[in-house]
């Protein structure tokens, strides 16, 4: 198969070198020459994945249009901020017949819409022949052939096949789903809670802390899945808590490592750009609050980093509020929640 990856990042170059390894005829594009340069001659991606040795088989570009010409499959893998531009960009380019996916964790802004959501807006008549590619996978792990598993969820079984199919080898297993929506939003609203854990992690408190908000995490952002159309069930699978845990627990994260600088007095630009890549988290957490609102649906951890975030409250003054909230029933929030909780801060 003829492949084309855009996005010359941590996760595009650790995914077209799955491809690569798989036999497909992979071209990476990225926007920056040295990048390029390096995947080409030394094999490498210094910058994003120092160490990770790439597969001879893959070829980088900075030519945009010469990439997606003729490819039979376009990945889409850049930070979410940068993938409205790349969509219009290569919209009039990708072939009637290719298969689309993307590996994007996050949303579009202002407007929080999905990006499976933005590329069909885009793009119409696609919604076949797109399929989401998520799950617990830090792009360090995948490039040294470490065991991961990840979920590919698209409106066509057959499209999500030949996804799997593609992808799929002993160290890279894939399975398949149908509810998008649910995929997507597992995978972009947990790189929250991950920012929140790190926050805790920073803070010196201990792993009951950590349990804690990772349980009532996933708690609402299911509540906010459901009420924008996605399975519960979605968020008990790989999408859902197998990508929480991942992103919660590990020093790979981007974003626990950016709460964990938050902790430390760091200002959010400054914890930014000491991480140097893209940290979803951020932007997800406002989206997420206006969804939240918009939908009705009670989110205190998101509220919290929002305020947090915003600099309106210390890390030490929000987990104080959580903990003195009015007292609640377990169970009572399986499905939606009103908002009762007003906030001091928010
Ligand atoms: N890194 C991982 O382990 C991992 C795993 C799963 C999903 N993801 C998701 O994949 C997406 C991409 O993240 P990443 O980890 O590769 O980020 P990264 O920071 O490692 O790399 C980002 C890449 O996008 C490029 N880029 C940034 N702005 C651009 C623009 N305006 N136009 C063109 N290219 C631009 C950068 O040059 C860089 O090559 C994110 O949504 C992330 O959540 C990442
Ligand atoms: O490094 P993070 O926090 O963006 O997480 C990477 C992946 O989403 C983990 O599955």
């Amino acid at each position: 198969m003829k492949a084309c990856v855009l996005g010359a990042g941590s996760w595009g170059t650790a995914l077209a070198n799955v491809l690569a390894t798989n036999g497909h005829d992979v071209v990476i594009w990225g926007r920056d020459e040295a990048v390029v340069n390096a995947i080409n001659k030394d094999h490498l991606n210094p910058r994003y994945l120092p160490g990770g040795a790439l597969s001879p088989l893959l070829h980088a570009t900075t030519d945009f249009a010469g990439a997606i010409r003729d490819a039979e499959l376009v990945l889409f893998s850049v930070p979410s901020q940068a993938l409205p531009v790349l969509v219009s960009d290569a919209s009039a380019l990708i072939s009637q017949t290719a298969v689309i996916v993307h590996a994007v964790k996050g949303f579009t802004r202002p407007n929080n819409v999905r990006i499976s959501e933005h590329i069909n807006l885009v793009m119409p008549n696609v919604e076949k022949r797109l399929a989401v590619l998520s799950g617990p996978s830090h792009a360090e792990e995948v490039v040294r052939g470490m065991p991961t598993t990840v979920v590919i969820a698209s409106a066509s079984q057959s499209t999500a096949e030949t996804v799997q199919d593609a992808f799929m080898n002993a160290q890279f297993r894939v399975y398949t789903q149908a509810d998008v929506v649910g995929v997507e939003l597992g995978g972009t609203l947990k790189n929250i809670i991950a920012l929140g854990v790190g926050l805790t992690d920073g803070l010196g408190l201990g792993d009951n802390t950590k349990a804690a908000l990772m349980t009532r995490g996933l708690a609402e952002i299911t509540r906010l899945g459901v009420s924008l159309g996605a399975s519960p069930l979605t968020f008990s699978g790989l999408a859902g808590i197998g990508d929480l845990i991942v992103t919660c627990t590990s020093n790979h994260s981007r974003n626990f490592r950016t709460g964990r600088l938050l902790a430390t007095g760091l200002a959010l630009n400054e914890a930014l750009e000491q991480i140097g890549m893209a940290v979803e988290g951020v932007s997800t957490t406002f989206a997420a609050a206006e969804l939240a609102q918009t939908h009705q649906v009670d989110m205190p951890i998101t509220t919290a980093l929002k305020c947090v975030l915003k600099g309106d409250v210390t890390p030490g003054a929000a987990v104080r509020e959580l903990m003195q909230r009015e007292r609640s029933h377990e169970m009572e929030d399986v499905g939606q929640r009103p908002l009762t909780h007003h906030w001091r801060f928010s």
